[in-house]
């Protein structure tokens, strides 16, 4: 690989992370007792999770996270994938986050919500921020929720400040976190459906719908709008246009990650629109067939790329709930 095909470096910033558990039943029931799977625990938060797949695909990759005394417990996970950490020390520990996973694909994911931030971590966590943006990265990538002690509007502060080093910012996050970012000047939000009709406060019911919102997030300053619709794959909405993926149907074996993997195959790609989602979906979908917050390998994305069917100024009347191949 020389300098010119060298897949560009990625800054991650994850305020929230996580060691996700995974454990399998054959069908939940709720109320009772059941015995599990021995639980497969990763590295998980979805800037780690972006972090990630990008190292697994040649990207340097360097993942900012707040990290506490058990901070091996994460840095440990993420060495062997290649993922340089760069830990902001703070008092608190790393959450748990359960995910239970059912044999039809069905997942039931249990959050914990995750260590508080003073002001003096937080304002430590900024600073690392900031020492990343120089040399600048092909990417800033902040994404997930963000734990008590930090206020909604952190990532359109992160995002304003890589916007004026001139760095790149894909966001993944929800709620007041991502409504209050999204004048700020991300180049793309991936929120999936039910996060962008939260932030909206109206319901997108057709695929015009969803172009429209598009359109009123590019006019407030966010470029490109990815929104992940699970087993309806997803839309882009760019200044060039907008596009519909998906795949024939899969039975997941951990949706878990998808999504951060759908973001990370969009930044990955280069090339139009229409190829850069055409990645992002086949991501998406490699990283479904995978158990827990498991992410695919070069093969694993390449070998669900021939199934994506990409679909061009998608019809506007059609219902999102019917959209797929
Ligand atoms: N049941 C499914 N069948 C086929 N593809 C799926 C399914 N679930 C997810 N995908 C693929 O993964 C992508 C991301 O899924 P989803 O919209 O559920 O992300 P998400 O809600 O952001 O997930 P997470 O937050 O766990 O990363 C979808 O756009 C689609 O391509
Ligand atoms: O609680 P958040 O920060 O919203 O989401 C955290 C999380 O569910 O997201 C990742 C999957 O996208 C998992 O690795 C992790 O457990």
């Amino acid at each position: 690989m020389t300098d010119a095909t060298r897949p560009g470096s990625v800054v991650t910033l994850t305020p929230n992370p996580s060691l996700d558990h995974t454990v399998e039943v054959p069908v939940l029931q709720v109320g009772e007792v059941q015995r599990t799977s021995a639980a497969l625990v990763e590295a998980g938060g979805k800037g780690v999770n972006v972090a990630r797949v990008l190292a697994k695909h040649g990207h340097r990759t360097t993942a900012i996270l707040p990290a506490g005394i058990d901070a091996q417990r994460i840095i440990g996970l993420l060495e062997p994938q290649k993922v340089r950490t760069f830990p902001v020390p703070i008092s608190g520990s790393i959450r748990t986050n359960i995910a239970v996973v059912e044999q039809d694909g069905t997942t039931t994911k249990l959050n914990e919500p995750g260590a508080a931030l003073s002001d003096k971590e937080l304002a430590a966590l900024l600073s690392a921020v900031e020492d990343h943006l120089e040399p600048r990265p092909a990417w800033l990538v902040a994404a997930g929720s963000l734990p008590a002690g930090v206020p909604d509007d952190f990532y359109a502060r992160v995002t304003a400040l890589a916007v004026a080093a001139g760095v790149p910012v894909a966001l993944d996050t929800s709620g007041p976190a991502l409504a209050a970012a999204v004048e700020a000047g991300a180049t793309v939000i991936k929120p999936n459906l039910e996060e962008l009709e939260e932030i909206l406060g109206r319901e997108l019911v057709t695929v015009g719908d969803v172009i429209d919102a598009g359109r009123d997030l590019r006019a407030k300053g966010t470029k490109e709008l990815l929104v992940s619709m699970g087993g309806h794959g997803a839309l882009l909405i760019t200044q060039e246009g907008a596009w519909w993926a998906g795949g024939p149907p899969l039975v997941p074996r951990s949706t878990v990650g998808a999504g951060d993997c759908t973001l990370s195959g969009y930044l990955h790609a280069t090339g139009s629109p229409d190829q850069r989602l055409a990645t992002a979906v086949a991501w998406g979908r490699a990283a479904c067939l995978l158990p827990g917050t498991t992410v695919p390998s070069p093969e694993q994305t390449r070998a669900c790329a021939d199934a994506v069917r990409v679909v061009a100024d998608p019809d506007p009347l059609q219902a999102v709930k019917d959209v797929a191949s």
